[in-house]
């Protein structure tokens, strides 16, 4: 095995550790929400498993078409807003967390739309990372996805520019072609570099007509699962 391997298999295995933690939170009779990314795609399994060896009896509202599809080959019975206006538990990863204050920056994987939905929907967000998603400052490692729809997108990504953005760019997909998001929308990322007030720039983002949504998550997270090389460790404010 390669170092670059080693080092994949190494960090995958912290995100596996954090997501079996988190999937121990779940009991009999909750309606769970399922987040998206590589770290959510093992507490998916992770709860597939106990679905199937315990018989845990769960209902659950997935982030992105991707976690829709294996929580229903995982035999994971798909609920909705309808028969479950509020969730016990959501379970998703992060691109960034700053510790202190809990706030997030996701989208990295192009759910934060539904994945803000589920989280504030639900009684207890739990955040699965491995310990290179801790950041002391927003922005520092990841830009900030902003989800927009696509007609007159140009016009929406200037006024992002405006908003304090080093380099603000659609998400495109390796062919050159605008990547769209679940909801048909597209994706701009911003790359502020160090995020001073995520308050404030929340705010900014959201008050641009156009804009649907931001990869802020700002006072939501119950608590963090962060798994490390010494250890699972929990964050709560
Ligand atoms: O926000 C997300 C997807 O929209 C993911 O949770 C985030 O990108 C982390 O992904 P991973 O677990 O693969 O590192």
């Amino acid at each position: 095995m390669s170092e670059s391997e080693e080092s994949k298999a190494r960090v995958a295995a912290l995100k596996r550790e954090a997501a079996i933690k988190a999937v121990s939170y779940v009991e009999d009779g909750m309606a769970v929400g399922l987040g998206t990314g590589s770290t959510a795609k093992f507490m998916i399994d992770a709860l597939g498993e106990r679905v199937r060896k315990e018989g845990l009896r769960i209902r659950a509202i997935p982030t992105s078409e991707a976690s829709a599809n294996q929580a229903s080959a995982l035999s994971i019975p798909i609920t909705n807003f309808s028969d479950d206006p509020e969730l016990d538990i959501a379970i998703d990863g992060a691109d960034e967390v700053q510790a202190g204050s809990l706030f997030l920056i996701k989208g990295r994987g192009g759910a934060l739309l539904r994945e803000k939905i589920v989280a504030v929907s639900a009684r207890r967000f739990v955040v699965i990372v491995d310990e290179s998603k801790l950041v002391d400052d927003l922005g520092t490692h990841m830009p900030v996805p902003v989800e927009i729809i696509p007609w007159g997108w140009e016009r929406v990504e200037n006024l992002l520019c405006k908003t304090g953005a080093r380099h603000c760019q659609p998400r495109r997909n390796d062919d050159g072609s605008l990547y769209q998001t679940d909801n048909h929308n597209i994706i701009i990322d911003c790359d502020y570099e160090r995020i001073e007030d995520p308050r404030a720039l929340a705010d900014q983002i959201i008050s641009i007509t156009g804009v649907v949504d931001h990869g802020l998550f700002l006072d939501v997270t119950t608590e963090v699962l962060v798994a490390g090389t010494g250890g699972l460790r929990r964050l709560a404010l």
